[in-house]
């Protein structure tokens, strides 16, 4: 299979309309590939907090709208990255959606970790709740986003749910990226599944991004990796790759299910 991953830099002097235009004749130029993925909030900036109340969209706003056509135009899987979600009956959200290759929204993530601690959007966004895996013509998806790549007890999750492709679409800073590319590689390894990390790039809201999107395969090999500026970082690939790493190896057959508990020593 062939997967784009689109580094998408983003900055504070392009409108997001303008973004979007941008974002979506990408997509149409990936004809041929049969995954296309974007970065995480793309359109507003993933540390733009500012404008996400005023600029959150619901799930059939202009971003959806646009990307669905493009990725009907192209005919892939598009895994659009993420919005703010404007919730009628909630708080806002960091949503990703999938578009399947007519264009139809398959599947959408809320974002379970946020980021921010006592900040930005751990305070401005509400959580997901839900575990999203989807179903493909290449395989399984299983979607996290940014932060997210710091918690690997989602990502067995989502390998319990059946993910052998793990999309994740980020707004990584260029300070922690050492972190974003040693995470990809642990998730990869520890999961036995692709990794395919979508980061954006560029200065916005004066936090630099740090590109260096990453493909890595399910025994921990980089097939394919970004630098730091806006690119399309495109890879071919065999998803049974999965199946036989996790046959030749089986490490996953070895789990603790029940983890003992710790032993309380008195000195
Ligand atoms: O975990 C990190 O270092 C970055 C996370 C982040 O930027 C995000 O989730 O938006």
């Amino acid at each position: 299979m062939r997967a784009s991953l689109i580094q998408l830099a983003v900055a504070d002097d392009e409108p997001a309309a303008e973004r979007r235009a941008r974002a979506a004749a990408l997509v149409r130029a990936q004809q041929g590939a049969d995954l296309v993925v974007l970065p995480e909030l793309w359109a507003l900036g993933g540390f733009a907090t500012d404008t996400w109340s005023a600029g959150a969209e619901p799930l059939d706003g202009p971003t959806s709208d646009a990307m669905s056509a493009a990725a009907a135009a192209a005919g892939v899987w598009l895994h659009a990255g993420s919005i703010v979600e404007r919730d009628p009956d909630g708080p806002i959200y960091n949503t990703s959606l999938v578009f399947s290759p007519s264009g139809e929204l398959v599947h959408t993530y809320r974002k379970i970790h946020r980021f921010g601690f006592d900040s930005g959007e751990a305070v401005a966004m509400g959580a997901g709740q839900e575990i999203v895996t989807a179903a493909t013509d290449f395989g399984t998806l299983g979607l996290a986003t940014c932060y997210d790549l710091r918690f690997p007890e989602l990502f067995r999750a989502l390998l319990d749910a059946g993910a052998e492709l793990l999309v994740v679409p980020a707004a990584w800073p260029a300070r922690r990226r050492d972190h974003w590319s040693l995470l990809a590689r642990a998730r990869a390894v520890e999961e036995q599944a692709y990794v395919l990390a979508c980061n954006t790039a560029g200065t916005h809201a004066g936090v630099e991004q740090a590109g260096y999107s990453v493909v890595v395969d399910p025994w921990g090999r980089v097939l394919a990796e970004a630098g730091a500026g806006e690119e399309v970082l495109t890879v071919e690939f065999d998803p049974a790759e999965v199946a036989r790493t996790r046959q030749e190896f089986p490490v996953h057959r070895d789990r603790l299910l029940g983890i003992p508990a710790p032993v309380q020593r008195t000195p």
